[in-house]
């Protein structure tokens, strides 16, 4: 039984880590949030992830330990490969990702669905700054490499025919994680009854 990959993707600061902490406390049945490994330092705000030396992060890479990694932001990320084991299993895995490696993933997985979490731009620098975790000049390099995604990856999406669903965080966050709630069991619903049909044909 295959399961389905939830790759939610968008700009520094539109809440990605903030909607996937919320589902965690309400996640739907047969639903994983994969924790990333990060060469960020232990103890940042925010996302709760695993932080590894670059050294350390090589090495779980050579010996083919993540199911996917790419490098941003002078960090490197790394999904395990447990993901695998997870989809195997039939469930439907949500994955915090990175813009610049959508067409990639929809090349490894070719069922992803991708989540574009939008917010308005003026909210973003305030909400990167509240939040506390990169100083100014971070934040304006974030929202420097934001505005240059941002049509790149409509462009790669549509040239590709890759499907992906928008969401707008822009609002009450409580409204935007209702909303992709109702999609993962729309999906998950989905999914188990085109594996009925499948059985049954
Ligand atoms: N809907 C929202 N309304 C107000 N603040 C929000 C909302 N969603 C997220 N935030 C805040 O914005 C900041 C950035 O959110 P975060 O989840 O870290 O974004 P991302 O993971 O996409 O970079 C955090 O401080 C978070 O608490
Ligand atoms: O190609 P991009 O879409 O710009 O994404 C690059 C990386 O930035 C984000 O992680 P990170 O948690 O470091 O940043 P964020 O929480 O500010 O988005 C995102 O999850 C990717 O790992």
């Amino acid at each position: 039984m295959a399961g389905k990959l939830v790759y939610m993707v968008g700009p520094s600061g539109s809440g990605k880590d903030s909607l996937l902490q919320a589902l965690a406390n309400d996640l739907p049945h047969d639903c994983v949030i994969m924790k990333r490994v990060i060469t960020r330092p232990e103890n940042s705000p925010g996302e709760v992830a695993d932080s590894v030396s670059m050294q350390s992060f090589e090495q779980i890479e050579a010996q083919g330990g993540f199911a996917m990694s790419w490098r941003a932001n002078g960090l490197a990320y790394g999904i395990p490969k447990d993901l695998d084991r997870h989809l195997g299993e039939g469930k439907t895995v949500l994955v915090n990702g990175s813009r610049s490696y959508c067409t990639h993933v929809s090349q490894l997985y070719p069922d992803v669905i991708i989540v574009l979490v939008a917010v308005r731009p003026e909210l973003l620098r305030q909400r990167l700054i509240n939040r506390g975790r990169e100083s100014l000049q971070e934040i304006t390099l974030r929202l420097e490499r934001n505005r240059c995604l941002e049509q790149v990856l409509h462009n790669k999406l549509a040239l590709r025919q890759i499907s992906f669903f928008l969401l707008d965080n822009s609002g009450d966050l409580s409204l935007a994680v209702e909303q992709l709630r109702d999609k993962l069991e729309t999906w998950c619903n989905a999914r188990i009854q085109s594996e009925k049909s499948t059985f049954l044909s």
